[in-house]
């Protein structure tokens, strides 16, 4: 039986899901399209294509490899896009969380059941229907867990809203002994750049005590505040529009010393290694025209 352990975001990484490129299936339409970046890509015949993204997953993979990282890879379904796997479930403490996510996504949970069967039952939990919940949006990060959402009585209207309030209470109640605090998000269904498509699209925690930020992907200027004073403001790297629409707060901590992040994040990857931390620096720059990047393709069952 596999041991899950989650309770931060960087404790040195043991087991790992990494989504796979393979099969992803042919250029969506427009109207397939559940993200405005890959709705512009789509639209200006810019969409990446599978073996580009094979290559850079390859890429992440030997990084895995090379820090000792235990690596499952889904099995691989005929043209679905199996990529980020992070969203699909997420890992608090010993238990595993089948995510309610978007109906157009379903379909990639079947695929990891070589790690499911190697967990026990009792550890894999279904949240009730109405609780909406993507793993993007949920952050452990020990005595609190920090969830993305948005509770605008739009909620429907919008494709690029994926964790709702019901999912903010439920997991209040799972583990009442931590602090859940939820962050309202900016969404937008057409324009990337005035979206937060998940709370690890403007903001993460690296090391022990530092975060990269983006103030506008807030929609609350108290929410945004909360996270500067947690952490201290000499102590979060705030990024720009064009930099979250890069897509620089989804890089991805193999532990509270290493991070992988994409080669051409320079400015991040200056202040990183001015940190002390170890870059490991991959090409992603295709899987990223589909908004979601390093920490969207990973999906961590054992940390330290
Ligand atoms: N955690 C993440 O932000 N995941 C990225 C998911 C991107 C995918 N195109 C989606 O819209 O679901």
């Amino acid at each position: 039986m596999m041991q899950l352990n989650i309770v931060d975001e960087t404790s040195p990484l043991k087991a790992v899901i990494l989504g796979t490129a393979k099969s992803c299936g042919p250029v969506p339409s427009p109207d397939e399209a559940y993200d405005p970046k890959s709705l512009e890509h789509i639209l200006a015949g810019t969409y990446p294509k599978e073996a580009d993204m094979e290559k850079e997953m390859d890429a992440f993979a030997k990084v895995f490899q090379k820090y000792g990282v235990e690596v499952y890879r889904p099995e691989i379904l005929q043209n679905c896009n199996q990529i980020f796997a992070r969203d699909i479930a997420f890992v608090i403490e010993d238990k595993l969380f089948h995510a309610n996510i978007l109906p157009d996504r379903e379909r990639e949970f079947v695929a990891i059941h070589e790690v499911l069967d190697k967990i026990d039952p009792n550890k894999v939990i279904r949240p009730p229907e109405e609780v909406h919940i993507e793993g993007g949006d949920v952050m452990p990060w020990n005595d609190y867990i920090f969830i993305g959402t948005y509770t605008g009585p739009d909620y429907p209207d919008y494709i690029t809203a994926r964790t709702n309030r019901e999912a903010v209470e439920y997991i209040r109640r799972m583990f009442p002994y931590k602090t859940v605090k939820s962050f309202e998000l900016r969404k937008s269904n057409t324009d990337p750049k005035e979206n937060a498509l998940h709370l690890d699209c403007c903001f993460q925690p690296v090391g022990k005590d530092k975060a990269i930020l983006h103030r506008n992907g807030f929609l609350l200027e108290e929410e945004y505040q909360w996270l500067v004073d947690h952490f201290g403001k000499d102590n979060v790297f705030e990024i720009n529009k064009d930099e979250m629409y890069q897509m620089f707060s989804n890089v991805f901590s193999i532990s509270p010393e290493v991070v992988v992040s994409e080669k051409g994040f320079t400015r991040l990857n200056n202040w990183l290694r001015e940190q002390g931390f170890t870059v490991e620096e991959i090409p992603y720059a295709e899987i990223a025209k589909q908004e979601g990047l390093l920490r969207c393709s990973t999906m961590p069952l054992i940390r330290e």
